[in-house]
């Protein structure tokens, strides 16, 4: 069960001089770092993506859903995860859908064309330009935890690394009084998600001494989470929580997760600074793609830490 006491902190992004080297940054980078290293997870406070776009992203959101079966599972991928997922017995009040690349117009226009082939100009612009705006927070972020880690000299390299996934989510209301699971405890695999989601709250993090916390943001509020390649790239210096879904009443939540996520072929290795006596190595360099297919194998789905096994030192 969620606890009631527990919140996450809060941290205002939306200053105007928040720029590297300004004395506003440097007091939000050091509340990053705190959140970071106790629990791996914050409520953010972003300015930047207007009240009509924040508005328009669930209108968007709730037409895609109400797609018929058929059209929705025209959204095939390679990537698990990354196209259509619904109807599953475990899980069965979640449908998601991935859009890689959201933030390029032409990615945007594609898988827009796959739902809608007489086209849907505003779906394509809302979800391009969510992306392409929050993306900014994401960068602003991980700019942060790179000085914080005094690792600057990776920083372009660090920042040239990743992906964006924008990913789509409905629960459905499980229509009882009852908590029901909406998705399963996991931790992300990837650098940094930011969530959004709609009125309807769900989302529990564990925190580190094993308490599960409701987060219940505001409406102009984002929660950022580090995922476990931000959490190997970092040599364990900063913490990627387990969180789930849990449901309950008559209404759906509908939610949208901005991923970064490793690029194929780049190989997630902790620098050298990073690793002393006190933190040895934790993982040995892997790379992002091939530990994904791993994961969802049967042996990578039984792990306590799928990472570990993978590719622990
Ligand atoms: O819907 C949410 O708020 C959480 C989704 C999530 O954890 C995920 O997609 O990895
Ligand atoms: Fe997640």
């Amino acid at each position: 069960m969620g606890s009631e006491n527990v919140k996450l902190p809060k941290i205002d992004f939306s200053d105007e001089d928040l720029k590297p080297g300004t004395l506003v940054w440097n007091q939000v980078k050091s509340q990053v770092n705190k959140a970071l290293i106790e629990y791996g997870c914050f409520e953010a406070s972003f300015d930047k993506i207007s009240v009509h776009l924040r508005q328009s992203i669930f209108e968007s959101l709730q037409e895609l859903f109400d797609l018929p079966l058929q059209t929705k599972l025209k959204n095939i991928s390679k990537k698990p995860f990354h196209g259509y997922v619904g109807q599953y017995p475990a899980v069965p009040l979640y449908e998601s859908m991935g859009i890689d690349d959201a933030n390029i117009l032409e990615k945007a226009e594609k898988f827009t064309q796959i739902l809608w082939p007489q086209g849907n100009p505003t779906f394509c612009k809302t979800i391009q330009s969510y992306s392409e705006q929050l993306l900014e927070l994401d960068q602003t972020i991980r700019r942060m935890i790179v000085e914080s880690l005094g690792v600057e000299k990776y920083m372009d390299e660090h920042m040239n690394s990743t992906n964006y996934l924008l990913r789509v989510m409905k629960y459905k209301g499980p229509q009882s009084s009852e908590t029901k699971i909406g998705l399963n405890a996991h931790t992300d695999k990837n650098i940094v998600t930011i969530l959004y989601q709609n009125q309807v709250n769900g989302l529990e993090v564990l925190t580190k001494d094993g308490q599960w916390i409701n987060v219940e943001p505001a409406p102009d509020t984002f929660i950022v989470m580090i995922g476990d390649s931000l959490y190997a790239w970092a040599n364990g210096r900063v913490h990627s929580p387990y969180h789930r879904v849990m449901m309950k009443g008559n209404e759906a939540r509908y939610s949208v997760g901005l991923f970064s996520i490793p690029k194929a072929g780049y190989k997630i290795k902790a620098p050298q600074e990073l690793i002393d006596e006190d933190h040895p190595l934790l993982f040995n360099p892997f790379d992002h793609v091939e530990f994904l297919a791993f994961y969802y194998t049967e042996e990578g789905q039984r792990c306590v830490s799928a990472l570990k096994t993978y590719c622990g030192a």
